[in-house]
C-alpha cells in the first residue's frame, strides 16, 4: 500500500456478498491517490467491477467504506456525482439520446458552460470518429460503437475520479489506440483515473499503479516495474522453427510453451543466461524462420502471479502473495 499525504481516495476492509451469497470483495484496503492512473487487473468474476462500482456510490458494500477527500461516497449526492465520472461495464444510460446529445448532456450536466460543452463534443465526435454517428440514437449502436460514445460522455467533462470498466472492450486496434491515447492525456496532479482492462499489455503503458485482484482479495499492488521485480526479472524468447522446434535449447523448467506443429518455442530464461541460450537456438539444427526477444511485461507478471496462487492453493497454503 502507498502512504502519501496527497491520498484521494481511501479504501477500508470492503466487503461486499451479494443476495444469493457471492461475496465478490473479501477485506479490500487501498489508498490511491491524485496524480495517478491505476489499473485493476484480474481474471474474470475477481471483483473488480465490484470494486469500481462500489467507489463509484452505485453498489453499497456489505461492510468497509470508501472515501473520496474524506467523505464516504454515496450513490445520488450531488458532489458525489460531480466528483466522480463512471463507465460502466455494460452502458445502459441515456440511450435514446443521439450521440452527439449524450456528450453535449454529460458536459452540461458536470457544469460545463453551453459553448464549451459544444466544442468538446465536436472535439470528441472527430477523435473518437463518431462524426458519421453523432445523430443515431445509442441504442442504434453496435457495442464498439456504444463503447466509443460512452468513452465520449466520460471524456466530455472528465471529474477528479474518473473510473473506467474495460474502456478498450469491443473496440478496434486503432480506436483502441485512440481511447489509451485519450486516457494518458486524462492524467493530472489533480485527478485519478482509475481502470479495469483485460487489455494487459496496452495498459502497461499507461499505468502508474497496479491493482491484481483474485477472489475479491488483492493479491499485488505497485508500479508496473515493483511487480515485475517481485516475480523475477526474467526474459522471454520466442523462436519459429520450420518443422518441429529442437530439443535441448534449454534446461526444461525454461521452456513455456512448445508447439510441434506450428514450430513454435518459447522460453523464459534469466536476463544473464540470454546470450549462451540464444546461441544455441541459432546454431540449432533446424532451420530458424524467426525470433523474439523481449522483457516480461505486465501480461507476465499477471501471469506469474496467477501460476503462484494456483500453486499456493494446489499445495493447500493460506498466503498470499510473493
Ligand atoms: N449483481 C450481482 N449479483 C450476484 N452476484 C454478482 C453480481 N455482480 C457480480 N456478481 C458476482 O460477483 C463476483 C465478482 O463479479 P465482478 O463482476 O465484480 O467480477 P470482475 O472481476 O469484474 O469480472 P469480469 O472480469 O468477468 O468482468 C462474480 O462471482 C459475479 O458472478
Amino acid at each position: 500500500m502507498t502512504e502519501t499525504g496527497s491520498t484521494l481516495l481511501e479504501i477500508r476492509d470492503l466487503v461486499k456478498t451479494y443476495r444469493g451469497g457471492v461475496t465478490a470483495n473479501r477485506g479490500i484496503s487501498l489508498r490511491l491517490e491524485a496524480g495517478q492512473i491505476v489499473g485493476i487487473l484480474g481474471p474474470n468474476g475477481a471483483g473488480k467491477s465490484t470494486l469500481l462500482r462500489q467507489i463509484v456510490g452505485l453498489t453499497r458494500p456489505t461492510s468497509g467504506s470508501v472515501r473520496l477527500g474524506g467523505r464516504v461516497v454515496e450513490a445520488g449526492r450531488m458532489w458525489v456525482k460531480e466528483r466522480i465520472a463512471y463507465l460502466p461495464q455494460h452502458p445502459l444510460a441515456l440511450a435514446d439520446l443521439t450521440v452527439a446529445q449524450a456528450i453535449t448532456y454529460s458536459a452540461r450536466l458536470r457544469g460545463v458552460p453551453a459553448a464549451e460543452a459544444a466544442r468538446r463534443t465536436r472535439r470528441l465526435l472527430e477523435s473518437l470518429e463518431l462524426a458519421p454517428l453523432a445523430g443515431r440514437p445509442l441504442y442504434t449502436l453496435s457495442g464498439g460503437e456504444h463503447r466509443l460514445a460512452g468513452i465520449a460522455t466520460v471524456l466530455a467533462a472528465p471529474a477528479a475520479v474518473v473510473a473506467l470498466d474495460e474502456p478498450t472492450n469491443e473496440l478496434d486496434p486503432l480506436m483502441r489506440r485512440r481511447v489509451w491515447e485519450e486516457i494518458r492525456g486524462l492524467k493530472r496532479p489533480d485527478r485519478l483515473v482509475l481502470l479495469v482492462s483485460h487489455n494487459v499489455l496496452e495498459a502497461e503503458r499507461v499505468l502508474d499503479r497496479v491493482v491484481i485482484l483474485h477472489q475479491g482479495q488483492v493479491v499485488a499492488d505497485g508500479t508496473p516495474a515493483a511487480l515485475r521485480a517481485a516475480v523475477g526479472e526474467s526474459v522471454r524468447i520466442a523462436a519459429v522453427f520450420e518443422g518441429p522446434p529442437p530439443v535441448g535449447l534449454a534446461a526444461a523448467g525454461e521452456v513455456e510453451e512448445r508447439d510441434e506443429a506450428r514450430g513454435r518455442l518459447v522460453l523464459r530464461v534469466d536476463p544473464a543466461r540470454v546470450p549462451a541460450v540464444l546461441a544455441r537456438v541459432v546454431a540449432a539444427p533446424a532451420r530458424l524462420t524467426g525470433v523474439e526477444v523481449s522483457r516480461s511485461g505486465l501480461e507476465d507478471i499477471y501471469l506469474a502471479w496467477r501460476e503462484r496462487l494456483e500453486g499456493q492453493r494446489r499445495g493447500g497454503q493460506e498466503r498470499h502473495g510473493p
